[in-house]
């Protein structure tokens, strides 16, 4: 383990570090349209199979780290160093019809909002089997056979009927699922949740957080989560990394790192976090 007292990262050896690695980022740096540097040389290791949170305060670099690797920086901001790569393709290379078809059949990504991603003015199902239809080229009945499947396997009852409603008839917590079934249609390997629980209520995070372990268990994804809320990270992540002004502070195995922060940073954020219920923290980690 190396561990240096302030500024610098705090690395200690992952669990699952013998798995084969699906996605790994080495010294990524992204600035903004004035040239700005905004992530200054993030190293992320994602191991086939694996839940690696990303926590740290706003604005400390997370998403923009994710749209990176999706290859979805908003316009201006850009990669200027650093590897992506997934397996043994190096992505920022990459033409963006190429990436573009990376999104979705290789990675995937849910984020804060659900009802933004959907248009108002169509059916849930309707969308979702259009999705089926582009990404994984099934014929129109198929398609809808398979997305009633799917808003099933969801854990949404009575699939037929949410099928034929607009957004606006669902819940959040639905919303979501829906659009967890759109970003799952051509069996990715990774997905990226940012902060994809965030504006649901505790019940409905919980009901979505177990959606997410369960396709992490039995679709073999491997998962990046992206939460304000330790007690999310703790109870999906096998590993954390802390971010802080565009770096990445401290690394570890998230039951260690959580019990025993070694970076103040860490401490600092757990011991905010402590005021709205680290205890539910403390609770997590100690049931697994
Ligand atoms: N489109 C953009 N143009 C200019 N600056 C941006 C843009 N998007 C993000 N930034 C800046 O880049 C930095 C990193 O932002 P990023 O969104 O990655 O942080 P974050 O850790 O995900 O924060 P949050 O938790 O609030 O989403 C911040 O300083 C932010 O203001």
């Amino acid at each position: 383990m190396s561990v240096s007292p302030d500024s610098a990262t705090a690395v200690r050896p992952v669990a699952d570090a013998g798995r084969e690695t699906l996605l790994s980022v080495r010294g990524l740096r992204v600035a903004v349209a004035d040239g700005t540097e905004v992530v200054h040389g993030v190293d992320l290791d994602l191991p086939r199979g694996s839940a690696v949170g990303l926590v740290g305060e706003s604005g400390s670099g997370k998403t923009l780290t994710c749209r990176a690797i999706l290859g979805l920086l908003p316009a201006g901001v850009e990669v200027t160093g650093g590897e992506i790569t997934l397996r043994d393709t190096e992505l920022t290379a990459l033409p963006a019809a190429e990436r573009a078809r990376l999104r979705g059949t290789h990675l995937a990504a849910v984020f804060q909002d659900p009802a933004s991603y959907l248009n108002p003015s169509i059916t849930v199902g309707a969308q979702l089997a259009e999705v089926l239809r582009v990404k994984v080229g099934l014929a129109r009945r198929a398609a809808r056979q398979r997305a009633v499947e799917l808003l099933r396997a969801m854990g949404l009852r009575h699939p037929e009927h949410v099928y034929a409603q607009y957004p606006f008839e669902l819940s959040g917590g639905m919303l979501q699922r829906v659009l967890i079934a759109m970003s799952i249609t051509a069996d990715p390997e990774l997905l990226i949740a940012d902060e994809a629980t965030t504006a649901l209520d505790v019940t409905v995070q919980a009901e979505v957080l177990e959606l997410l372990t369960e396709l992490r268990r039995e679709r073999g994804l491997t998962l990046v989560v992206v939460s304000h809320d330790l007690a999310v990270i703790a109870q999906l992540c096998d590993t954390v990394h802390v971010f802080r002004d565009g770096g990445v502070v401290e690394t570890g195995p998230t039951r260690q790192v959580l019990r025993a922060p070694a970076h103040p940073y860490t401490r600092e954020l757990i011991d905010n976090h402590e005021r709205f219920g680290i205890d539910r923290v403390r609770e997590q980690r100690s049931r697994r």
